[in-house]
């Protein structure tokens, strides 16, 4: 594609983009330009994806066509404010922050902007990302192709409505981080059974990322893929029957209502 891309902020989320948008080819190197407050940042990042990158916020504005704040929630106010100037109607603005509300973006600015609000996650980095968005009523057909395209290069995207996005976090964007802790205790418990622990991890990220992948390609429902492995009066039965008693499921259901309950609180916050 032809749109230039600029990162305001450039670190773990911003980072995982940018290797899913290089390595996919949807965006050449040299059309993205990334700010960061640190010399370590900007040095490691030039050095690994050959990007522009630059200390000053407003140069990344006027650089690009798309234009994404990968900055934590609570300084986006500072920053808005420091690149009000430099956006023009014609760019894309997108905030990648927890909480942070199409409306909120827009108050920084005295004409209206095309904003999109987005939640990725870190898998985008290995092309394997799951983003939602939304938009206001400024950005076009168009504008939603070239955005969908930038974001589909590194995973797949949903574009929903903006009341549902302080519930995104608790189910993909956050989620990642259980989903390794999960990985972590099924290695634990095969150490305890004497697999060398590298085996251990390849063995239990294989089986979560096959699991994963049954349900996106043959759209089966869970419960009945679950059933497939369940042999009757065998071993796997015994194994859901004390994650059922563990309350495992409960478990996730109070994690992600946490989850959306501090998201909303970020929400409030600005
Ligand atoms: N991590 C995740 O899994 C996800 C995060 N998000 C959202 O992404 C945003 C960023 O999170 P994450 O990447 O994890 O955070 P990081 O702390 O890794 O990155 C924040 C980046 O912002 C830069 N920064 C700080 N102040 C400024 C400034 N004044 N001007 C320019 N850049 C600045 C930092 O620079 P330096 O490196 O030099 O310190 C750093 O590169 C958050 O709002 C979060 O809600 C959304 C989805 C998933
Ligand atoms: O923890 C956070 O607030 C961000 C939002 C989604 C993932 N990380």
């Amino acid at each position: 594609m032809d749109q230039k891309v600029g990162f305001i902020g450039c670190g773990k989320m911003a980072q995982a983009m940018i290797e899913g948008m290089i390595k996919s080819k949807i965006v050449q190197p040299g059309a993205i330009m990334a700010s960061a407050v640190t010399d370590e940042t900007l040095r490691s990042v030039k050095e690994k994806y050959a990007i522009l990158v630059s200390r000053n916020n407003i140069e990344v504005a006027k650089h690009a066509d798309i234009l994404i704040l990968a900055i934590k929630p609570n300084i986006h106010n500072a920053i808005l404010n420091e690149i009000a100037e430099e956006v023009d109607e014609q760019k894309v603005m997108i905030t990648i922050a927890a909480g942070i509300s199409l409306e909120y973006i827009e108050s920084f600015f005295q004409t209206k902007m095309k904003v999109i609000r987005a939640m990725p996650n870190t898998p985008s980095l290995v092309g394997e990302g799951m983003s939602a968005i939304c938009h206001n009523q400024q950005v076009n057909q168009d504008d939603l192709e070239k955005v969908l395209l930038l974001f589909n290069s590194f995973g797949r995207t949903e574009v929903i409505v903006e009341e549902l996005m302080d519930s995104i976090p608790a189910i993909s964007a956050s989620s990642p981080a259980y989903v390794y802790l999960f990985i972590e205790a099924l290695a634990d418990g095969g150490v305890k059974q004497g697999i060398p622990r590298k085996q251990a991890y390849k063995l239990a990220a294989q089986a979560v990322l096959g699991a994963a992948k049954m349900v996106l390609e043959t759209e089966r429902h869970p419960g009945e893929l679950k059933d497939d492995v369940c042999t009757p009066g065998g071993a796997t039965i015994e194994a859901v029957a004390a994650l059922e008693q563990g309350k495992f499921r409960s478990a996730i259901l109070t994690a992600m209502d946490e989850c959306t309950k501090k998201t909303k609180q970020l929400s409030k916050k600005n």
